[in-house]
């Protein structure tokens, strides 16, 4: 099984993305880079870590209307990430189209609720019921609005992809046992995270934030 594990670089410093990506390269199965990185780097950047070689998740949870979030997919073209995100609650259009704004090698994943909010959280934004709820009715609008999967955490992701038994499923928010959970709310370990049915996993801190970030990915690795 190649391996399911996406390095979350989180920091705004190109090289310092590169020095980790470099030494975890053999451990991972690609890497993802998020707002903070592309906020300081941009395309430039997202080029530069292509350069590794290794696959490029650009996660930039697009939410806007269609037409907007249609035309920052097309803005992107030359990039080729091969996993992009958008949010599920931007509706079905902004699905639609982003999806068809997208190249044909990149998946188009919805994020349904982000694993740090929980079920008040939830109430608080205006959405009743549990978080397991709202993320099963984002992953019914992301089934009919084409695109490829969802993200989601790892309390979810069985329902879900008994939902949707083709979609691909993005989890992040997992931590290895007792590992710090942080501004984390809803966790799994990735062992779990892989028998309930992920595609992928997104581990940033517990790799980039480990003394040896190398041991700390093949520490994981070892749990799969
Ligand atoms: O889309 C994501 O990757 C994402 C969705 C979500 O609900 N929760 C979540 O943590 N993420 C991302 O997954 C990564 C988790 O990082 P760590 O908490 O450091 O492992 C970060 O880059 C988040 O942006």
């Amino acid at each position: 099984m190649s391996n399911r594990i996406f390095v979350a670089l989180d920091t705004p410093d190109l090289e310092r993305a590169k020095a980790i990506a470099t030494r975890v390269r053999h451990h991972v199965g690609g890497i993802k880079l998020g707002l903070e990185f592309f906020a300081a780097n941009g395309r430039h950047g997202v080029r530069e870590m292509g350069e590794l070689g290794l696959p490029i998740f650009l996660d930039l949870k697009l939410h806007d209307i269609p037409n907007t979030v249609a035309k920052a997919v097309q803005a992107l073209r030359g990039l080729e990430p091969v996993i992009l995100t958008v949010h599920a609650s931007g509706g079905q259009a902004m699905l639609e189209d982003a999806k068809a704004a997208a190249p044909t090698g990149t998946k188009v994943v919805a994020v349904t609720m982000l694993t740090s909010l929980d079920d008040r959280d939830l109430a608080a934004t205006g959405v009743t019921g549990a978080a397991h709820e709202q993320v099963l009715r984002l992953t019914e609008l992301a089934m009919k609005s084409g695109v490829d999967g969802i993200v989601c955490s790892g309390e979810e992701v069985k329902a879900a992809h008994q939902l949707w038994p083709k979609g691909f499923f993005v989890v992040p928010g997992v931590r290895p046992a007792n590992g710090v959970v942080g501004d984390q709310k809803r966790v799994v370990t990735p062992r779990q995270a892989l028998n309930h049915g992920a595609s992928i996993l997104v581990v940033g801190r517990p790799i980039t934030q480990a003394e040896d970030p190398d041991a700390a990915a093949r520490a994981i690795n070892a749990t799969l």
